[in-house]
């Protein structure tokens, strides 16, 4: 066994099928009166039905929070938050949601419960991203780690199929990358193994019955130790090229993870035996090196897009997007050459089914 340093952290999570029940309860041991409830345009009926809900304990909503965070969205939050008093901020929806809480919470220092409705798992990490003039920036700080979680599937029972599906795949890939990250340790390879397995297991049920109760549970159940991982270890190539295709191509976030996980797992594991073995068991697979097809063909058997021309890049991006991932590298355990990518991105951008020798 390597040597490795391990440090809990996480927020608190209260777990359950309409565990949102506890919502006031939690709101008072974060010592708030007043919280600011953060949506999408998209979710805000269920913003102001909360906040109808908490009555006095709501200070009001913001329901303009969109992906990447611009920083012109971020400010208004943190206006709005200091013209009504709030004293914390309930982020529900999806990364979007707890990116903007966490942008806000960066800057105002302002508690953050997050009531996750997609399964990013960025309500398990000090990540935060904001955008300006068209560039995302990223950071990690503990100021940006929610204070609390409530995991209710019964609320990402209203999440698209094709969404929950390519967001439970944004998840494999954060736990996948951490099972090979050069921090890595193995509590958090336990978690990262059994977080795929939960994943794997729910979406083919969940495509076929998005309303199954405990398939969203084990969905989530999933996600929750998917973004754990994300948030303690460092991530390496595929994420890389995922932020690279996300930010400078606005293509779709989970969209692209999804597409390109298998490809990216096809180049590394050949390089990462140990990470290669945890996710075929996951996968219930007998041979490590059929874990980045088996990761394909359980894509395509979900309805799930399977290139990214579908996604909208063009031809002509593919040669652009390998120079740009292969500017200020993650770390990865195959060492990158600038041919491999680009035939990596080129499978990607055609969705041709990735063999293990990519
Ligand atoms: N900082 C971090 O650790 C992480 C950050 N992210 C960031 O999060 C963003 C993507 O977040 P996602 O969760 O993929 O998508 P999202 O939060 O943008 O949601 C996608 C769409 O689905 C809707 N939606 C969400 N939950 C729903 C539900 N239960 N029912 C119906 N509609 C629902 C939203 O309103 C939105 O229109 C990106 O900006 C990404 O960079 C993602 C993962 C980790
Ligand atoms: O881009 C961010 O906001 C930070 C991290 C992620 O999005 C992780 C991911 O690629 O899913």
């Amino acid at each position: 066994m390597k040597d490795f340093i391990y440090q809990a952290s996480s927020p608190r999570v209260v777990f359950g099928a309409d565990a949102l029940q506890h919502l006031e309860r939690e709101i008072d041991l974060l010592g708030a009166r007043r919280a600011l409830i953060l949506s999408t345009p998209p979710q805000a009926a269920g913003a102001h039905a909360l906040a109808q809900r908490l009555g006095d304990r709501s200070a009001g909503v913001f329901a303009q929070a969109v992906m990447h965070v611009p920083i012109e969205s971020a400010q208004a939050a943190r206006a709005e938050a200091e013209r009504l008093q709030a004293d914390c901020a309930i982020a529900l929806g999806g990364g979007s949601t707890i990116g903007l809480g966490k942008a806000l919470a960066l800057t105002s220092g302002l508690p953050i419960l997050a009531i996750p409705t997609t399964y990013a798992g960025s309500e398990m990490t000090p990540i935060y991203g904001i955008t300006e003039a068209g560039l995302k920036k990223t950071g990690r700080d503990p100021r940006v780690l929610p204070k609390t979680v409530i995991y209710d599937p019964t609320l990402s029972s209203t999440l698209p199929v094709a969404l929950s599906v390519c967001s439970g795949l944004n998840a494999i890939a954060h736990a996948a990358e951490g099972l090979y990250a050069a921090d890595s340790n193995p509590i958090l390879d336990l978690m990262a193994e059994d977080g795929v397995r939960a994943l794997v297991q729910a979406l083919p049920v969940l495509h076929q019955q998005p309303q199954q109760a405990e398939a969203r549970a084990q969905a989530l159940y999933g996600a929750w130790l998917c973004g754990s991982v994300l948030g303690q270890v460092s991530m390496a190539l595929h994420h890389k090229l995922c932020h690279t295709l996300g930010g400078s191509f606005n293509l779709p976030h989970a969209e692209t993870h999804s597409v390109v996980l298998p490809h990216a797992l096809a180049f590394n594991l050949g390089h990462a035996p140990q990470a290669a073995q945890r996710l075929a068991r996951a996968l219930g697979l007998d041979q490590p090196g059929a874990v980045a097809g088996a990761l394909w063909d359980l894509a395509q058997s979900l309805g799930a897009p399977m290139s990214l021309r579908e996604l909208g890049l063009q031809a002509t991006d593919v040669e652009t997007a390998c120079a740009l991932a292969m500017t200020q590298q993650y770390p990865n355990p195959r060492p990158l050459d600038a041919r491999a990518v680009r035939q990596l991105l080129q499978q990607a951008y055609e969705g041709v089914r990735p063999s293990a020798s990519t």
